[in-house]
């Protein structure tokens, strides 16, 4: 199993930099909309892409709209609702029985006070952070509208929320098309996430020899033990990992490998 170093990878001029939004570059909040974007941060990420030649994606679960929303005026490079969802591309058609689920979700959000649903283009998602005992319902409730109703949606636990979203991409396969054309090809992809559907992610730029970076100790999706995770690289918090981020603008010219690499 992969044990993650308690360090992060000496930068690279090299780099494509993959960017998960909740829990990286803003700190969780109690409910999506109550997340804070830094001051300072699209300005950030505007630099980024440019010292990076403008390798720089954001891949999230949220959706496009929203990550233009919190990130103006940057609008850099993004693969929204976990790779369902491209700038500048057709939307894919909704899946099979997906307007049938609103409202069973919707009653049981009713029925669970503090229980949010949000909607997106190709999936829902039934947050119960504020209502944490309402969480193995929810996931059941999940796993039959899908087995029932929706047999093109995969049910996917994440932090304090069970996800509804349509099968055929995943964070992973949102990096992997990035990668296929420039500014990304040929680049080291380095994908930082928090979340348990970070993984896909990866575990695919491990399998592209690239930087798998683990932001907070608490991979778990809250259903269980948490998962062992594929990434190599770990910070401790969101904040940790910025301070990180900022510091790639002012990096020196290659430095190379750091001594020893990541843990095996
Ligand atoms: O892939 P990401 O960019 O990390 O997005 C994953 C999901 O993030 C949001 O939910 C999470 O963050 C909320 C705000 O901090 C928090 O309240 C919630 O408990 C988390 O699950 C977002 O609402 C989802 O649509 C994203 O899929």
């Amino acid at each position: 199993m992969t044990v993650a170093a308690l360090r992060l990878p000496d930068p690279r001029p090299d780099w494509a930099l993959f960017l998960d939004v909740d829990g990286c570059l803003v700190d969780i909040a109690p409910t999506p909309d109550a997340v804070v974007v830094e001051p300072g941060l699209p300005a950030l990420l505007d630099r980024l892409a440019v010292r990076f030649g403008g390798a720089l994606a954001l891949v999230s679960g949220r959706p496009l709209a929203e990550l233009e929303q919190l990130f103006h005026p940057a609008r850099p490079a993004a693969a929204g609702q976990h790779g369902l969802e491209w700038r500048g591309r057709p939307p894919l058609p909704r899946p099979e029985g997906f307007e049938a689920l609103d409202a069973p979700l919707q009653a049981f959000a009713e029925a669970h006070p503090g229980v949010l649903l949000e909607r997106k283009s190709h999936g829902f998602a039934l947050h119960y952070r504020a209502a944490p005992a309402a969480g193995a319902g929810a996931l059941a409730l999940a796993r039959r509208l899908a087995a029932t109703t929706a047999p093109e949606l995969r049910v996917m636990p994440g932090k304090m929320v069970v996800e509804l979203r349509m099968a055929g991409a995943d964070k992973g396969t949102a990096i992997r098309a990035f990668m296929e054309a420039p500014p990304f090809r040929g680049r080291v992809p380095v994908f930082a996430g928090d979340d348990v559907t970070d993984e896909d992610g990866f575990a695919m730029v491990n399998a592209m020899g690239g930087h798998s970076i683990r932001v907070g100790p608490d991979i778990g999706s809250g259903h269980g033990a948490p998962p062992a995770s594929a990434a190599r690289w770990t910070v401790p918090d969101a904040p940790g990992f910025r301070r990180w981020l900022a510091g790639l603008v002012v990096m020196d010219e290659p430095a190379g490998e750091g001594a020893g690499g990541p843990g095996t």
